[in-house]
This record gives C-alpha cells, structure tokens and sequence, in this order.
C-alpha cells in the first residue's frame, strides 16, 4: 500500500518511522511519503493561507497551493506544471490502482474501524492535513467532481490545531490490518471493535497475583471452553456497561443461548426477529448504567 501525508509540519509524522508502522516501511510492505505543503506555494513567503470570504476570525487553506499539491501527488498534474509551480515536489509517478483522497476535519464522518477496514483495501491513501480554520472547501467539492474517492473524516468530536494528529491515528488504525503488517493476525479477530460488534474482554499476564490483586480463576484452569466462555461474558458485561449502544445494534440472531441469558441479566431482551433492545428500568438488570469502572 502506498501512503502520502501533505502537511505544512513534515516533522510531526516522524512517528511514522516507530513501532509496527516503521517496521513495516522498512520490509517494504507500507510506502509511506511526507510531503511539505508549502514546496507547492508560488511566493517567496511560501504563504499557504489567506483571509475568510465573509469575514470573520482565523485564516483558511488556499486551494490553489492545495489544487497544486494534490494534482501533483495523485498524478493528475500536468508533466509541466504552469509557470511558477514548482516540477513535481511530489516525487516519481504514483502508482495505478484505487486511490483515496482523505481530509481530516472535524466536520466529517467519525472515523471508526469500519472505516480503516474499509481503507485497508485501498491501493493508496492521499491524506491532507489542514491547519487555521481547514482548507477552502472547494479542494473536496473538486477532486469529488472529478471522480476521485473523498473522504472527510473526523477522529472524534473535538477540536485540534491540525490534521496531522488524526492522520497520525487513521494510519495507524489502517496500517495495522494491512496483510503482513501485525505479526499474529490472530491477535486483531478478538479486539474491540471487530467483528463481534464488542470490546474486548479484560486481559491479564504474569505475575498471578499483584498488588493483592488475582487473576480470575478460570485463567489458570486450562479449560479453553470455559475460558472462551468467561472472555465472551466479560466482553458483554463490558459493553453493556461501558458502551450500551453497541449491544442495542448487536444481531441477536447471532447470539446464543449464553449470550441471550446473560444479556436478560444486565437488562437487555432479544426479539424473535434479532433486536437487542434495553428493557425497562428496573426490569432484570443487574449491571446496566453501572457506569465506566470495570
Ligand atoms: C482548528 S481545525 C479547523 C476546525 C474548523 N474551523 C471547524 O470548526 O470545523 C484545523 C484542522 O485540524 C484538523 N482537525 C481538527 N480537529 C479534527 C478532528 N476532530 N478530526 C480530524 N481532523 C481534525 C483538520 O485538518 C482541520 O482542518
């Protein structure tokens, strides 16, 4: 997979180099490239921003240094620039294949992980990051026009000074599911957020016992049934307490028995038709609203 960053702060995506991510550019499995905006600005001040039409506080990212930019790193420049522009600071030729242009804002879509499965099959992944009050919304409103997959993505509902932090995090999240990335991909078929709609259950290592603290019995027992048993109950009473929406849009018809019962415990009832659907205050739960803690 092939992965470029445009940025006016190259320097921020040196976490890229780190962990998996990094281990993975050296094998040759990510091409992974950082662009400097500001190598597309046409002034001798390199300037990237300008004033709001309509007025108001803050600057806005000029779509021409962006146009330039984006024409050049997808492969949509012309082989001579026009006047002014500088020859292809973007580097050889991108590859063919299904490209995605991400934006990150915090007016788009929530990324979450069917997102970064879903980027996973991409060929390449173009991020730009904005900085001031975000790029001038013509640059999505163009390469959209222009048949090009965009996409506008939040991290989540909050405010940063730029979008190299969340592109940071989307390439992380994507990276990690790219085939060869992680070393046991059986390590990613439990976690939170799979497929199993759920989060994962409480994990625990050596020592046994720490701080007064115990493993849960089964742990030690050897017996993978009832191992696999308590990891499914603890992962429902995980979700139920912490994330109650994700049990409401589990498919009960792909529960079992177990599931369904301890599901009635915590104050949840499954249709005949598969609804999860919380049952009256007070009615069988135990454990719902019991708040974040465990
Ligand atoms: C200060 S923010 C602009 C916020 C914009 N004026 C608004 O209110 O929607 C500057 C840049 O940071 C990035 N950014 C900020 N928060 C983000 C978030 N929650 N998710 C993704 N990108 C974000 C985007 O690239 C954005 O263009």
């Amino acid at each position: 997979m092939r992965i470029d960053v445009v940025t006016i702060f190259p320097e921020y995506l040196a976490a890229l180099d780190l962990s998996l991510v990094g281990k993975a550019r050296q094998r040759g499995l990510l091409d992974l490239r950082v662009h400097d905006l500001r190598d597309w600005t046409a002034d001798r001040h390199r300037t990237v921003d300008d004033t709001p039409f309509g007025g108001g506080a803050g600057m806005v990212m000029r779509p021409d240094v962006w146009g330039r930019a984006l024409d050049d790193v997808l492969g949509t420049a012309p082989p001579e620039g026009p006047a002014g522009s500088p020859s292809s600071p973007g580097g050889d030729s991108p590859p063919p294949g299904a490209t995605t242009l991400i934006l990150p804002t915090p007016s788009g879509e929530v990324f979450t992980q069917r997102h970064a499965e879903d980027l996973a099959t991409a060929d390449r992944l173009v991020l730009a990051c904005g900085r001031y009050e975000g790029i001038d919304a013509r640059v999505a409103e163009h390469y959209r026009t222009g048949g090009l997959d965009v996409r506008e993505l939040s991290i989540g509902d909050y405010v940063l000074n730029g979008g190299e932090v969340a592109a940071l995090v989307m390439i992380e999240a994507v990276a990690r599911l790219v085939p060869g990335m992680v070393g046991n991909p059986e390590s990613l078929v439990e976690e939170s957020h799979g497929a199993a709609g759920l989060l994962e259950y409480p994990v625990y290592t050596k020592p046994p016992r720490w701080q007064d603290l115990e493993i849960p019995e089964v742990l030690l027992s050897g017996h993978h049934a009832r191992i696999d048993r308590w990891r499914r109950d603890e992962a429902l009473r995980r979700t139920a307490r912490r994330r109650p929406e994700m049990i409401a849009a589990l498919d009960g018809t792909a529960l079992d028995k177990k599931d369904v019962a301890l599901l009635a415990e915590l104050g949840w009832s499954v249709s005949d038709d598969g609804r999860v659907v919380a049952l009256p205050e007070g009615e069988g739960a135990t454990d719902r609203g019991a708040g974040p803690a465990g």
